[in-house]
């Protein structure tokens, strides 16, 4: 678990430095780079973009699919003015597992491959000169790691990912490098919890710091002008007539935190808060005590080019298109995006459920793509993936605690819950999250057809349940449909004679579409289908108050491993990969900008 996962900021008393662009790139399939000096500089290597996914910029197969061992390397000329500071590089990912080096000498280790950590390397470094900064990269895939599947040994002796999950494992430097330097005595985290009423909202904080100073913290509104000032390590900022941060209606207040002494201030860290609560109360999902009603998307960090890398471009993009069909929320499907994702939410009033890369713990995901003969739970994998996963949620949660936009927490993605073997697992993982956020938002995980109300042995988890059904696509499909609908209503049917009294999410449903496929009537992969399945759904969500959320797989099409039942990746993206709308975007935006806010 790290120490502290502030976002890097460049201020009177930090520097940050971002180390993107080309750094010497080398695969190392006989793992002997360590070994022999290659800390110290590749030989013959290529010139690799930072941030990107390695994968697609090769023409060449093995490249492409390499699986194992890699380094990255850069010179990077660290300036003399950074003595007395802290010398920090953060990675904001690197995918799955790294080892970082400074001037030969190893500085640290890092596993999962979508969370930042920070490598400090103030002893390291010479000042006023070129340091030489190398990471091993390796990109295996194992049943005891996050996201899980098997690597395998071909018989020619190359190495290849069977992943249980079905996203392409893009692996690399995915997110950016910053060379940071701060303060000795410095803030290295803090959090906030609110209580909101029309005339008044009262933000609960606290600080955590390297230092003895003082601590000052302040609250300013959007104009600038300090509504709220305390002092301490911990305490409350309390704001008259407040503006609240709504769904799709931001309003973000800037914190700022100053360590203090002698009058002198040594170290400032100020961020962005949006001052709203979140609440589950019985089938309602409310913001700020109101009910809200999720639309919106299930996605992925994918593009061409650049793979699983963060694309500020692509995100952009991404947004605007959320605005236009009337979206307000998504799911990071199915692990937690670049920081700067959160931001960009925060600032248009978009939901997010955040979720850790806990996919790939079933069977039914590893069948279709390769096949796991036995329960997950009940493999001897699992006290060590827990350790894994554990620590990958607390990162998590620490790394996105402030951030407005972040509605809940999902802990996995379609486990196995089938099995009596899943409930120490799961009551372990809800009861060491428990305390894991301040501001206590509801955790949850999604559930696969597998897992209904009749078969799921751990329904007693989640605060809400996120639901992944694909009638209409992995059964019964095309005409059968229709029985497709009565099964789904027959499920919903036990759902709502139960006693169980918290929201429903309907968090993936989709089928693969060609784009520019029509036919007349419609056939399975034609655009017309892909809306005749969304009506369906729908048709059947408007039938119980309980489903307070839709969220179709996937916003767009995304890359997948090579099968026979993709087509260059999964398809059943309501835009296409180059985010270009199919037939269901323009059904949809009709739908969600008719629907009320509360609906
Ligand atoms: C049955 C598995 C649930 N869901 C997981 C998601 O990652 C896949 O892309 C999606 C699909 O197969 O389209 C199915």
């Amino acid at each position: 678990m790290e120490k502290g996962l502030l976002y890097p900021v460049t201020n009177a008393y930090r520097e940050d430095q971002k180390l993107d662009g080309l750094w010497d790139f080398k695969f190392d399939p006989a793992s002997e780079g360590e070994q022999n000096g290659w800390a110290k500089g590749l030989a013959d290597p290529i010139e690799m973009p930072v941030p990107a996914s390695f994968n697609d910029f090769f023409t060449d197969k093995d490249a492409r699919e390499y699986t194992g061992d890699f380094w990255y390397l850069k010179k990077v000329f660290i300036p003399q003015h950074f003595a007395g500071k802290k010398v920090e590089l953060r990675f904001g990912a690197a995918t799955h597992r790294a080892v970082v080096y400074v001037n030969g000498q190893k500085i640290r280790s890092h596993e999962g491959g979508f969370l930042p950590f920070t490598a400090d390397v103030t002893a390291a470094v010479n000042l006023g000169e070129e340091n030489i900064i190398a990471v091993k990269i390796n990109n295996e895939l194992h049943r005891d790691a996050l996201p899980a599947g098997d690597t395998v040994t071909l018989k020619n002796g190359k190495r290849m990912v069977k992943p249980f999950f079905d996203f392409y494992n893009y692996s690399g430097l995915n997110r950016s490098v910053h060379l940071l330097a701060i303060p000795q005595g410095n803030i290295y985290d803090y959090s906030t919890s609110y209580e909101v009423s029309d005339d008044q909202a009262t933000v609960h904080y606290q600080v955590a710091a390297d230092s003895d100073a003082d601590i000052k913290v302040s609250l300013a509104d959007e104009d600038g002008v300090v509504v709220a000032a305390a002092t301490g390590q911990k305490g409350e900022l309390v704001v008259k007539n407040p503006t609240l941060w709504q769904v799709r209606d931001a309003y973000l207040y800037t914190i700022r935190i100053q360590l203090v002494k002698n009058d002198k201030v040594l170290d400032e860290y100020a961020d962005k808060i949006g001052l709203r609560t979140i609440e589950i109360k019985g089938h309602q999902i409310l913001v700020n005590h109101k009910p809200i009603y999720l639309k919106g998307f299930g996605r992925h960090e994918d593009s061409i080019y650049a793979g699983r890398a963060f694309d500020l471009n692509v995100e952009r993009r991404d947004v605007n298109l959320l605005k236009w069909i009337g979206a307000n929320s998504f799911r990071s499907s199915h692990y937690p995006y670049d920081e700067q994702v959160y931001k960009l939410a925060d600032r248009e009033g978009i939901l997010i459920t955040d979720e850790v890369p806990a996919v790939g713990f079933k069977m039914a995901a590893a069948s279709f793509l390769g096949g796991l003969d036995q329960s997950f739970f009940d493999g001897d994998w699992i006290d060590e993936l827990y350790k894994k996963h554990i620590d990958q949620v607390k990162d998590m949660i620490k790394r996105d605690k402030n951030h407005p936009s972040v509605l809940a927490w999902s802990l996995c993605n379609e486990p196995d819950t089938s099995t009596e073997s899943a409930v120490p697992y799961f009551t372990k993982l809800f009861n060491d999250s428990a305390d894991l956020d301040p501001q206590k938002r509801p955790r949850t995980f999604t559930l696969n057809e597998d897992d209904t109300f009749e078969t799921s042995k751990c329904l007693k988890f989640p605060d809400f349940y996120l639901l992944n059904r694909y009638p209409g696509w992995y059964h019964k499909w095309g005409y059968e449909i229709s029985d497709g609908e009565a099964g789904l209503r027959a499920e919903l049917d036990e759902w709502q004679n139960s006693d169980i009294d918290k929201p429903i999410v309907f968090s993936e449903y989709g089928a693969d579409t060609e784009p520019g496929l029509h036919k007349l009537p419609s056939i399975m992969w034609s655009e017309e289908y892909q809306i005749e399945l969304l009506e369906m759904f729908n048709r059947v969500f408007d039938d119980y108050d309980f489903i307070r959320g839709e969220q179709p797989w996937n916003l767009a099409d995304f890359q997948t491993v090579e099968g026979n039942m993709r087509v260059n990746g999964n398809k059943k993206g309501i835009f296409t990969r180059d985010r270009q709308p199919k037939a269901a975007a323009f059904y949809l935006r009709k739908r969600w900008n008719s629907l009320p806010l509360d609906y």
